[in-house]
């Protein structure tokens, strides 16, 4: 448990002024790429970017496919900042690190998270190489008593009791369908459920089954955290999951998951992810009179 752990509100907001005060964009939509999708800060015109090891209270990537590198930039006109690589639960940060970049993106004016992933299939209609747009979620830790916001409530960011109900935006999500329609891509599509679980290993098969039972398309390690932390200071989210694989749950299939099989899936369709994300987000709607940093939250 990291329960114990604080960041102070100064803490975020000394990273938020560091950040503000070599860019000069001061970005609306915030993007945090998937394992295999870190090229989808590639379509960010006049950029910036900053290594983490560089960043003030950046905790550091050590996953393959996780560059570690923050990108600001502008996508169709749009002014974001993108998390190429993100961090795990896993990788040994407490769940508050983890989410550390969210708080600050808020502190300088972002209004909305579009978080990615990799995730594994539970089901039938899912294969490797669709998208599934995330409807809802299933936070496997939470509900064990590992949530980012455990410990004193900062009230400047949000209230005690966030409610979860509707941490997806419901507009955002009709907007990426209508977009798939579009760009053509509506056969690769679905809305579904996402589960996180703490990983590093991939699911037993009764690990499996049991999550298929509870509703779960489709399961990885990320992505839960950022979402509860992102609602919580009443940030809009938009999220989508990389279909990477099919997840084992019959003891006769002799299939076995791996990192690189799912890093290869992202390679191959990180140019139709960017696709749909990049029009999402010149498409959604921005306020914005923003106050930044101090008066930020
Ligand atoms: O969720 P992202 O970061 O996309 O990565 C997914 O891919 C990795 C496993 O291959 C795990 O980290 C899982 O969470
Ligand atoms: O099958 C999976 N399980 C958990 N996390 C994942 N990330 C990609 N695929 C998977």
């Amino acid at each position: 448990m990291h329960s114990k752990e604080q960041i102070s509100h100064d803490d975020y907001q000394k990273t938020a002024e560091w950040l503000m005060s070599r860019t000069k964009h001061r970005p609306q939509v915030s993007i945090i790429c998937g394992s295999g999708l870190g090229r989808l800060a590639d379509s960010l015109s006049c950029r910036d970017q900053f290594s983490y090891s560089e960043i003030p209270g950046f905790p550091q990537s050590t996953v393959q496919g996780h560059a570690g590198c923050l990108v600001f930039g502008e996508l169709k006109g749009r002014s974001c900042v993108c998390m190429q690589g993100r961090f795990h639960m896993y990788e040994g940060h407490s769940l508050l690190k983890t989410t550390f970049p969210i708080r600050v993106f808020k502190l300088m004016g972002v209004q909305t998270l579009v978080v990615t992933n990799a995730a594994g299939s539970l089901a039938d209609h899912l294969h490797p190489g669709d998208i599934m747009i995330i409807k809802d979620h299933i936070n496997i830790p939470g509900l064990a008593g590992l949530n980012p916001l455990h410990g004193p409530n900062d009230d400047k960011f949000g209230p005690r009791f966030p409610a979860m109900s509707s941490c997806y935006d419901r507009g955002l999500r009709s907007l990426a369908l209508e977009v798939t329609k579009q760009l053509d891509i509506a056969g690769l599509v679905q809305e579904g459920v996402y589960a996180m679980v703490g990983g590093p290993n991939f699911e037993t098969i009764a690990e499996a089954r049991m999550l298929h039972r509870l509703g779960v398309d489709a399961v990885g390690m990320s992505t839960v955290p950022e979402v509860v932390v992102a609602t919580h200071c009443g940030m809009q989210v938009f999220g989508l999951s990389l279909i990477t694989n099919k997840v084992v749950k019959s003891y006769e299939d002799s299939d076995c998951v791996n990192h690189d099989g799912v890093l290869e899936v992202g390679r191959l369709r990180s140019e139709t992810v960017q696709q749909l994300v990049t029009e999402v987000i010149s498409r959604m709607e921005i306020n914005n009179n923003i106050d930044r940093t101090s008066s930020a939250v």
